[in-house]
């Protein structure tokens, strides 16, 4: 089997992440593995019948290249690599455009014509208004209002897949990197527009006029933003501000028809340590850009399964949850009430003690949430502790970062047990189908590399290696600057609930032994199932048949 393509993405995170000390002699060594399918590349494209070792190897530091341009690197960032002699690019155009292009494959008009038959009503609807605006150009901006399950990005996909297929360009962001993997063609918003972590009122992306982003964004017919209600509104201000001096179009965004879209009554934008006023002023529909917003609502649930008589009353009951504000409530008699943590977690993965059962199925299929980082923790030191098989433990490597000083000139400035606790959110995302959230199956574990495989999102079933590296985490909280050196990996048969926002399983576990605690967090674990009867509750207490829900009424449309 032909492994170099994903060589090539192990050798750039290799690069970018892992500070190697000699690129040159890892890249002398294992080019001709790193480029193994790429002599049938060069015979196929190239016309070079018997391509030699040289040009196989010159092609693959070309595509290294591109890879790490897409990363915001070049080869030039490493100055022992050697660089490519020959000029690959087949014509002059854009590689960001061309990217976008080669989402218009032949048949994808079929695709679209089916997908819009599929279409409910208010679906449909939607589509008609958007695909409407690009085809006129009239740069309307449009909110897709829609519950959890109405599906939103169904008809993101759709609309996108119909104007691809009549050649526009289609650009699909989303807010989280879990939500962009679930677009077709989907980045982060943060990396499409080059948004910074700490973005102020008056930010304006990095874009430089000239550039290829620039230029796609001028080719831009629609651009699709997932999940605008997590992101702060000085994010989408930015892009506004950005778009319109690119494009020198005093228009919103520049003119090109825009579709926002989320669900006020999940998830809001993460202020630290931030007051109910500091997180609804942060929220989109606090600017003035609002004012400018077309909303669009789907209200059918897709997700749940429609011939459940139950489901459909679980349907009105979910928006009962995200719209009441009552702190008290009740749970139906249809969720499973479970006694303890460990009758939850065999409640969700039964037989998860017994060889051979956590298929990729078994392990997509079903997740725990809570709400709280710790007792997500929990949920994982439990499950590992039943998992059946040989323990391998990997130790991170933490290191202090002080300026000027040396590790060992630090004494005790640091003290020891500092240095395990922190837990970084701040990792950065990945690219390929994997970013901070994505679910994955170990495959094996080497001692500098290990293979996982992909579960959910677009790259699904994609095996992948990934290396250890090192992060840098931005975490105001921790008093010192610090470097970890560790697999980005984490245990995931728990998950916080803010990090399930987008994803739809079969069989869901919610632990609220410590309820929730901010807007939307109740509703988006409640609605993350396909089926009311396969959700389980862990409550405080047996007694106690209630639990907290937390709804900020003014922040509904
Ligand atoms: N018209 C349709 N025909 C068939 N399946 C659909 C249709 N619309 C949505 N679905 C399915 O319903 C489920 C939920 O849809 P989707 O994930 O798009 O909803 P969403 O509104 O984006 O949800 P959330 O806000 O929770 O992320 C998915 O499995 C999707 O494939």
């Amino acid at each position: 089997m032909k492994i170099g393509y994903q060589l090539r993405k192990l050798f750039c995170l290799i690069l970018t992440d892992c500070n190697p000390t000699q690129p040159d002699v890892l890249w002398e060594k294992h080019a001709l593995q790193i480029c193994d399918d790429l002599p049938h590349r060069l015979r196929m494209s190239f016309s070079i019948p018997n391509p030699t070792d040289g040009e196989v190897c010159d092609y693959g530091l070309f595509l290294l290249n591109e890879y790490l341009v897409g990363l915001g690197k070049s080869l030039t960032d490493y100055p022992q690599m050697p660089l490519p002699t020959r000029d690959w690019q087949q014509s002059g155009n854009n590689r960001l455009i061309l990217e976008h292009e080669a989402l218009a494959y032949e048949g994808l008009d079929v695709v679209a014509d089916q997908k819009i038959s599929q279409l409910n009503v208010e679906q449909l609807h939607a589509d008609t208004e958007v695909t409407d605006s690009v085809l006129n150009n009239s740069g309307k901006i449009f909110f897709l209002n829609g519950l959890a399950g109405t599906g939103k990005i169904f008809v993101y996909n759709t609309i996108a897949d119909s104007m691809r297929s009549k050649g526009h360009i289609v650009i699909m962001v989303a807010s989280s990197g879990i939500a962009s993997l679930l677009l077709t063609g989907g980045r982060t918003a943060h990396s499409t527009f080059k948004i910074t972590l700490n973005v102020l009122d008056d930010f304006v992306c990095d874009i430089g006029k000239k550039s290829f982003k620039a230029e796609l964004f001028k080719r831009g017919k629609l651009i699709v933003w997932d999940e605008v209600p997590m992101q702060h509104r000085y994010c989408v201000e930015a892009v506004d501000r950005s778009l319109q001096d690119l494009l020198g179009i005093k228009k919103p965004f520049g003119g090109i028809t825009v579709v926002l879209g989320g669900d006020f009554k999940q998830t809001l934008p993460i202020i630290p340590k931030g007051t109910r006023e500091q997180i609804v002023c942060a929220s989109l529909i606090k600017s003035q850009l609002w004012q400018e917003v077309e909303v669009l609502t789907l209200v059918q649930n897709m997700r749940l399964t429609s011939d459940d008589e139950g489901n459909i009353k679980f349907a009105d009951y979910l928006i009962e949850i995200g719209t009441n504000p009552e702190e008290i409530i009740e749970l139906p008699l249809e969720i499973t009430r479970c006694k303890n943590s460990e009758e939850l977690l065999f409640k969700v993965y039964p037989k998860l003690n017994v060889e051979r059962t956590a298929t990729p199925d078994y392990l997509r299929d079903q997740t725990i949430l809570s709400a709280h980082n710790d007792d997500v923790s929990d949920f994982n030191a439990l499950a590992i502790h039943h998992f059946p098989g040989e323990m391998h433990e990997f130790f991170g490597a933490d290191q202090a970062i002080e300026d000027d000083i040396r590790m060992e000139d630090r004494g005790n400035r640091i003290a020891n047990e500092n240095m395990q606790a922190p837990d970084p959110p701040s990792l950065p995302p990945f690219k390929d189908g994997l970013c901070n959230g994505t679910r994955l199956m170990m495959e094996q574990l080497g001692v500098r590399v290990i293979e996982v495989r992909i579960l959910t999102g677009s790259h699904v079933n994609d095996r992948v290696f990934i290396p250890r590296i090192t992060l840098q985490p931005t975490d105001s909280e921790i008093p010192f600057k610090m470097s970890s050196r560790q697999f980005p990996v984490r245990l995931a048969f728990a998950m916080t609930i803010n990090k399930s926002q987008g994803q739809s399983v079969k069989i869901v576990g919610i632990d609220l032994q410590n309820p929730v605690f901010s807007h939307g967090q109740l509703y988006v674990a409640l609605s993350r199932c396909t089926s009311l009867r396969n959700i389980s509750v862990l409550l405080s207490s047996e007694e106690n048949e209630t639990t907290t829900n937390v709804v900020y009424p003014e922040i509904l449309l």
